[in-house]
């Protein structure tokens, strides 16, 4: 069997695999670029989110996940047909075992839809296992022991909190606000302010290089360039981090309220726990600048960013698949 089994972390804006016995072997992003006449995929992963904005009327670049779920069926099933085929897994004879990660509250159809959709595209058995479970493995936490465990798990389509104990979750809330949802508040905030229309990867790359969440903040100033909305043209504005703090701060508000509302449904002894061990940060948004200290501030419990944020998942299944014998839940195709 060495070799056959696979973790995937199907994201929202990125998809990792990870063999057993490899690790990961594939980390690109959930888009796929497709034919909008023939609706024949162009491109997938890394060279489609190139295409992201910049494409000619007859090509759209589409994200096949939204909020952690399946938006689009067969563009998910082709794009993962297209990453088993290239890390080379799937063959006539023998399909591998599947274990895929998904966000924590979500419904059985959505799961139902999740596993439907692995097994179309070549998975023989498929685990599902939810994503703050396995981000926490992942991120190191021994969740196996008989003591509180807190992970905040911040994706691009949602944000996953959960306390883990005795290998279980004891209490969770998965929103729908995370890295996406900045994105977004940069973009409104933007056109509102400066009347500048700017497109999805710029608004990335500002959270990336200028946002700051922290009290202490962050001072950088980038030159911004997008098209005008009075006039029509191309406009440079120059831009400062500083700004950014209004324009997510309802976002980061959400966040905060999910992990607080977490903490209050904590039985007290599983409370003392976190307070000793602190609470982990994994999944991209953890990188946004500050998350930590500004949640260290309004939670009152020491906030640490997992070591590789955006792999966590990825790296969490790997841990698992060594289990996979073990693991409930499991669905036959
Ligand atoms: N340095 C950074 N600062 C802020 N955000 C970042 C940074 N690097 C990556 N991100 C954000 O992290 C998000 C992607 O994280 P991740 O890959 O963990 O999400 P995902 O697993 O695809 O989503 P989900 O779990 O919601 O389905 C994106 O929104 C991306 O913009």
């Amino acid at each position: 069997m060495f070799g056959r089994d696979i973790g995937i972390d199907l994201g929202t804006a990125n998809l990792l695999m990870h063999i057993k016995g490899q690790g990961i072997v594939l980390n690109e992003p959930s888009v796929v670029a497709v034919d909008s006449i023939t609706g024949k995929a162009m491109a997938v992963g890394e060279e489609a989110f190139q295409m992201v904005g910049r494409t000619p009327d007859d090509i759209v670049a589409l994200r096949p996940m939204r909020d952690g779920v399946i938006a689009d069926f067969d563009l998910t099933e082709s794009m993962l047909r297209h990453f088993l085929m290239r890390v080379n897994v799937r063959s006539t004879f023998k399909k591998p075992r599947i274990l895929i990660c998904c966000p924590t509250d979500i419904t059985s159809v959505e799961q139902k839809a999740i596993r439907e959709t692995v097994e179309k595209s070549g998975g023989k058995d498929v685990y599902l296992e939810k994503e703050a479970k396995v981000a926490a493995i992942g991120a190191g936490m021994d969740i196996f022991q008989p003591s509180g465990c807190m992970v905040v798990d911040i994706g691009g389509g949602t944000t996953d909190v959960a306390v883990l104990s005795m290998g279980g979750i004891v209490t969770s809330r998965s929103i729908k606000t995370a890295g996406d949802q900045f994105d977004s508040d940069i973009y409104h905030y933007i056109k509102r302010k400066y009347k500048l229309l700017i497109g999805e990867r710029t608004a990335e790359d500002i959270k990336k290089e200028l946002a700051s969440v922290s009290p202490s903040g962050r001072k950088e100033e980038k030159e911004i360039r997008g098209r005008d909305m009075v006039s029509g043209l191309p406009r440079t504005i120059s831009f400062d981090s500083q700004e950014i703090d209004q324009a997510l701060q309802e976002s980061v508000s959400n966040i905060v309220q999910a992990a607080k509302l977490v903490l209050e449904k904590t039985p007290p002894e599983l409370s003392a726990d976190i307070i000793d061990k602190g609470v982990f940060l994994t999944g991209g948004g953890a990188l946004l600048h500050g998350i930590d200290e500004l949640l260290t501030e309004e939670l009152k419990v020491p906030v640490f960013i997992a070591e590789e944020p955006l792999h966590c998942v990825a790296i969490g299944t790997g841990i698992m698949l060594e289990n996979l014998d073990k693991m409930s839940g499991k669905v036959r195709a």
